[in-house]
């Protein structure tokens, strides 16, 4: 049996709550942009990864402007779960003061992927400020590379993986239209995050339907469509209701 996450368990006392402004760069004291921590030692540290407090994990992957967001927020809304974009956290941590800021620009302006380190440490940091102990991971792990260093520094593994699966045209239809004046939606970046999909996610896909994690959902059709194939995957699962 899964037990939630309060405000009292001891992880939550032992930690600072992360702040929205805080950058990574901040938060680091010995001059790395982090620490490593060997899964032993981030579990007896930290504790979010014990067994009282053990976190159900879901990833999403999908092409960018495969509508993985968009059905986020639908999962949010009908099974209350705690939404982590990686691309929004690297947004976040590029606007603050983080001396990372223009390394994270840069990379995703070229449509290439942050090291993992860094993207890894964002999501680590929500994971234990939250008291909710439902994690939809959207846009993570993007790389083997992404997935080995979650997989090393946490401990954990995912319980189930979406993989939002469309086709290019529709892809680049889409984020050509997106209008939220990001700096990736233009022809030449959205060329590149294409081949770094295919070239870097895909085998990320590949291995967890491997493992019998994925599930594969046609991701053309209406937003309401598409989350009628996303809500069996959460029904199915007794902790994720
Ligand atoms: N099923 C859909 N059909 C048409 N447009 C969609 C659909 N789902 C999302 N969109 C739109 O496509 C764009 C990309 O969607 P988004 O959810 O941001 O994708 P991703 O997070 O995978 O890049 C957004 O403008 C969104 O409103
Ligand atoms: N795991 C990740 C996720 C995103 N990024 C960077 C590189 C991606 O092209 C951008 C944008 O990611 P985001 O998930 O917001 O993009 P889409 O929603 O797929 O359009 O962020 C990354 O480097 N590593
Ligand atoms: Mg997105």
């Amino acid at each position: 049996m899964w037990r939630r996450a309060t405000k009292s368990s001891l992880f939550l006392r032992l930690l600072k709550p992360s702040k929205h402004n805080a950058s990574l760069s901040q938060s680091s004291t010995n001059g790395f942009p982090f620490h490593i921590h060997t899964h032993t030692h981030f579990q007896e540290k930290h504790g979010i990864f014990s067994k009282e407090v053990a976190p159900f994990i879901t990833f999403v992957l999908g092409g960018p402007g495969s509508g993985k967001g968009t059905q986020c927020a639908k999962i949010v809304e009908t099974f209350g779960f705690n939404h982590l974009s990686a691309g929004d956290l690297l947004r976040r941590e590029m606007d603050s003061d983080s001396e990372y800021g223009s390394m994270i620009l840069n990379t995703i302006r070229e449509g290439n992927i942050v090291p993992s380190e860094v993207t890894v440490k964002l999501i680590l940091r929500e994971m234990e400020s939250s008291d909710n102990h439902k994690f939809l991971i959207d846009g993570f792990p993007r790389s083997e590379e992404n997935r080995i260093a979650f997989e090393k520094i946490s401990g954990v593994e995912p319980h189930m993986v979406l993989f939002f699966d469309c086709p290019e045209e529709e892809m680049v239809k889409r984020l050509l239209s997106r209008n939220q004046g990001r700096i990736d939606d233009n022809i030449d970046t959205i060329k590149n995050r294409l081949k770094v999909f295919e070239a870097l996610n895909l085998p990320v896909v590949e291995y967890y339907a491997k493992r019998g994690k994925l599930y594969r959902i046609n991701a053309v059709g209406t937003a309401d469509e598409i989350f009628e194939q996303v809500r069996p995957a959460f029904e199915a699962c007794e902790v994720a209701k």
